[in-house]
């Protein structure tokens, strides 16, 4: 069921258009990722979905209820900054324990009221109560941090205070998290381990979680189904694995890894009647997907291929596609070696995994290339 539903979002900033029509359902237990590049709206969406920003037009609901008009503080959403936003004076138990102790302030009466607001200054003027100190350490344990509670922000490192902004938002149990750029300010091998956490905690707490993202590994790896947007438009809203696999449009399938993109021309087989797609001088590939006639835009990934050395008199390998080429550039990559091949005209790029420097082909190698009908993909 959807807990998240955005219909018809537009929002203009005095002539520019950031978003237009957006439509979105997320579901509720969700990790969603809006990716696209800079500038094509995700943060206004995030926005407008906490409240920060006022919709031009649209509507917005957030299980079930038309949040227009409710300020952002009650749409009871956590929201993380990609510049974690901490309080620099507070520490680490203090950071996490102050939606608690806001909450508390509002509640409380006028002289309670005043010893709260003393404590949320310094911890040196009130004790913080059991309940809270519980619910705090609760929350720090979620995020590995307990033992570095008393720590000041300036102590700490990218990741661990990216955990802290986390804990905070999480604290009040919220019912929707919301994450801008959670990772992009944390180096390559620390938003492995941030990526793991935030998918752990998520799945361990169940909140419906909406983060914004440009990196497509980032999204890829880390949601249950992304939005690709594109100047202000929801282009695509898939799994990842679809998208990967069956992109809607040249921008998605680029956006989302690496692609050989062709332009190609419907042909029927005079003998056998059969459709081809025909790519350039004189090569034709057989699709699982041709359509009846026309023009096609054709994706084939890179690691679609299989390749096999052409030397000798051995004989091709059987396939519906096999094509006779030669490597023209070859760059390894660590686990995998991208080479660029040519035939008859047409260049593309091959990925291979790297398994020893033996199999490592060079510049000029004859090699011939299969392809099943399925991984000649049509946009
Ligand atoms: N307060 C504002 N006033 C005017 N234009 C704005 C304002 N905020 C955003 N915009 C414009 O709206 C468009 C979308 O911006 P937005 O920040 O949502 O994009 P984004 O996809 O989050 O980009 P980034 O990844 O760089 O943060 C951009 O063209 C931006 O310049």
């Amino acid at each position: 069921m959807e807990f998240v539903s955005i219909q018809k979002l537009s929002k203009s900033y005095a002539g520019v258009n950031a978003l237009e029509d957006v439509n979105l359902e997320i579901r509720e237990g969700e990790l969603f990722a809006l990716l696209g590049p800079s500038g094509c709206g995700k943060t206004t969406t995030m926005r407008c979905i906490a409240g920060f920003e006022e919709p031009t037009s649209g509507i917005i609901r957030i299980g079930g209820k038309d949040i227009r008009g409710i300020p952002a503080h009650r749409r009871n959403c956590g929201m993380v900054f990609q510049s974690y936003a901490l309080f620099p004076h507070l520490t680490v138990f203090e950071n996490v324990a102050y939606p608690l102790n806001l909450r508390r302030f509002y509640r409380e009466g006028p002289v309670t009221k005043l010893g709260v607001l003393a404590g949320m200054i310094s911890r040196r003027w009130t004790r913080t109560p059991p309940k809270i100190r519980e619910k705090v350490e609760e929350t720090l344990e979620l995020v590995e941090l307990n033992h570095l509670k008393d720590r000041l922000p300036n102590q700490l490192s990218g990741g661990q205070q990216q955990r802290v902004a986390l804990a905070r938002a999480i604290i009040m149990e919220p019912s929707l998290l919301l994450m801008d750029e959670p990772l992009s300010n944390l180096d390559k091998k620390l938003r492995g381990s941030m990526r793991k956490l935030i998918c752990d905690l998520q799945r361990k707490l169940g909140i419906t979680t909406i983060f914004v993202t440009h990196d497509q590994e980032e999204a890829m790896s880390m949601a249950d189904r992304i939005a690709v947007m594109k100047e202000g438009r929801v282009v695509q809203t898939d799994t990842p694995s679809r998208l990967y696999s069956r992109p809607a449009t040249t921008y998605v399938a680029d956006f989302v890894g690496s692609s050989n993109l062709f332009q190609a021309r419907v042909k029927v087989e005079e003998q056998s009647g059969n459709r081809l797609l025909s790519i350039g001088s004189g090569l034709d590939l057989v699709s699982a997907f041709t359509p009846d006639g026309g023009t096609a835009e054709v994706l084939i990934r890179p690691e679609s291929f299989s390749v096999f050395p052409r030397e000798g008199e051995l004989s091709p390998p059987e396939s519906k596609n096999c094509l006779e080429a030669r490597v023209i550039r070859s760059t390894y990559l660590g686990s995998k070696v991208r080479y660029e091949m040519e035939t008859k005209g047409t260049f593309f790029q091959v990925d291979v995994v790297y398994t020893d420097e033996k199999t490592l082909l060079g510049e000029g190698d004859p090699v011939w290339v299969t392809l099943e009908p399925e991984q000649v993909v049509v946009l």
